[in-house]
């Protein structure tokens, strides 16, 4: 129960982190009346457009961050990004502050080495091997003993962003610089993971309400540099593969607890599933929920963090995504191609509205439905390639 947005019965909700995914968790969240209040790192965040105040801040300067929580005192604190000084999360907590789904998942998941340590050593999790670096040297060590190929990436980055492959001892210095460079932290220490030989990789959407646990169909991705290009539900798992990949969901998600809806990250390889990492809210391959289900992803992060139940959800039609992403920095750009990607049939885009491009930075997402997953992954490719980043010089 709560009064209009701007009235002194409002529920309250603030957004640490403003990108596209937290630009549609506060459309879903204006629809049921909440108040929205958006904070990020620089000026007209995407979800900056669409919420009732917004604040530029950086998120890692744990004072300031603390004296905007507590100027404005939020009913809600939902953290949308990875770099935050989640350690004021935790300390509000304790003083009574609502931190989505927990201050202790946030910190945790910002973190590779918590969530890692988390899932294997304290829940037993079938991971990658993993050893961790603090300099150039140990990063040659630990990569000595992991073994070539393996993968290197930054403790507190997202999209890929820092991380990369190396595949032998001789590239071990490229790596740590692309880390260094990536990483959006300042501390600087490093994961270093055996490479596993996935089929396929998926991302299993886990919602925690008051009703219960509940999952959505297993979402396909495709992931180049780290980062996603294309996404697809249904992905079609054995009913073994399925079990085993929610018993997964079901342990880590319970143990970071809370409400909201969690994107459980997991290998699909031969000798069973493996799991990679977890995101305490919506993912970006599960935009294609929006077109896909009865309640998307969004949505059903702002119903469980409200606190309602959600008995079920329904896939309505098999669908994909496919992005956008910039290849130069810049202002001075118009999106291009709407007209012919809207021309394919049951197809939508999202222009996340991003003021500035730079090289690999998604900027837009086309959405497909179809009736079987091949013709959406094709129809929503079809419709990304026809959009463009366009620069007039
Ligand atoms: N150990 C690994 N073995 C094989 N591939 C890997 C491994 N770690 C990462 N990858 C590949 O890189 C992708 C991105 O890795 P990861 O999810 O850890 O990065 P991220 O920066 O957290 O990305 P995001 O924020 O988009 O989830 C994975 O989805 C996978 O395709
Ligand atoms: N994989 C995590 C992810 O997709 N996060 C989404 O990207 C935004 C940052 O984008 P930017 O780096 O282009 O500002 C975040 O704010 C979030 O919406
Ligand atoms: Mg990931």
């Amino acid at each position: 129960m709560w009064g209009a947005p701007v009235s002194k019965y409002a529920k309250s909700m603030m957004l640490l982190g403003g990108g596209e995914l937290g630009k549609e968790v506060v459309i879903e969240a204006q629809r049921l009346g909440v108040r929205t209040i958006v904070v990020d790192r620089y000026e007209n965040a995407p979800a900056m457009g669409v919420a009732h105040e917004s604040f530029v801040l950086d998120m890692l300067d744990g004072e300031a961050l603390k004296s905007l929580i507590l100027q404005i005192s939020p009913d809600l604190i939902v953290p949308e990004i990875e770099a935050i000084a989640t350690s004021v999360l935790v300390e509000l907590e304790k003083n009574g502050f609502k931190v989505i789904p927990t201050a202790t998942a946030a910190l945790l998941t910002m973190d590779r080495e918590g969530i890692r340590r988390l899932a294997s050593e304290e829940l037993g999790l079938p991971t990658a091997r993993y050893l961790f670096a603090n300099s150039l040297e140990e990063l040659e060590a630990a990569v000595a003993e992991i073994g070539a190929p393996c993968v290197i990436k930054p403790l507190m980055s997202s999209s890929g962003k820092g991380q990369s492959v190396c595949r032998r001892q001789e590239d071990v210095a490229s790596c740590w610089n692309t880390a260094l460079e990536g990483a959006r932290a300042k501390k600087m220490r490093v994961i270093v993971e055996s490479f596993v030989p996935f089929v396929s990789e998926i991302t299993l959407l886990t919602v925690r309400s008051a009703y219960g646990t509940i999952f959505c169909p297993p979402i396909g991705h495709i992931q180049k540099d780290g980062d996603y290009v294309e996404s697809w539900q249904p992905h079609f798992l054995s009913p073994e593969q399925l079990s085993e990949a929610e018993s997964i969901a079901k342990k880590i998600t319970d143990a970071l607890g809370g409400y909201g809806l969690f994107g459980v990250e997991l290998f699909v390889t031969t000798g069973g599933i493996v799991f990679s990492e977890v995101s305490p809210r919506p993912h970006d391959t599960g935009m294609v929920t929006m077109v896909t289900q009865d309640m998307s992803e969004f949505a059903l992060h702002v119903r469980a963090i409200l606190g309602f139940p959600i008995p079920s959800v329904q896939l309505l039609t098999p669908g994909a995504s496919a992005t956008l992403k910039a290849d130069r920095e810049g202002e001075d750009f118009q999106i291009s191609g709407m007209n012919e990607a809207l021309s394919l049939p049951r197809t939508q885009i999202r222009v996340f509205g991003k003021p500035l491009s730079k090289p690999g930075r998604r900027m837009a997402v086309a959405l497909s439905a179809a009736d079987d997953v091949e013709t959406a992954r094709s129809r929503a490719k079809q419709a990304a390639n026809l959009l463009k980043v366009d620069w007039s010089n």
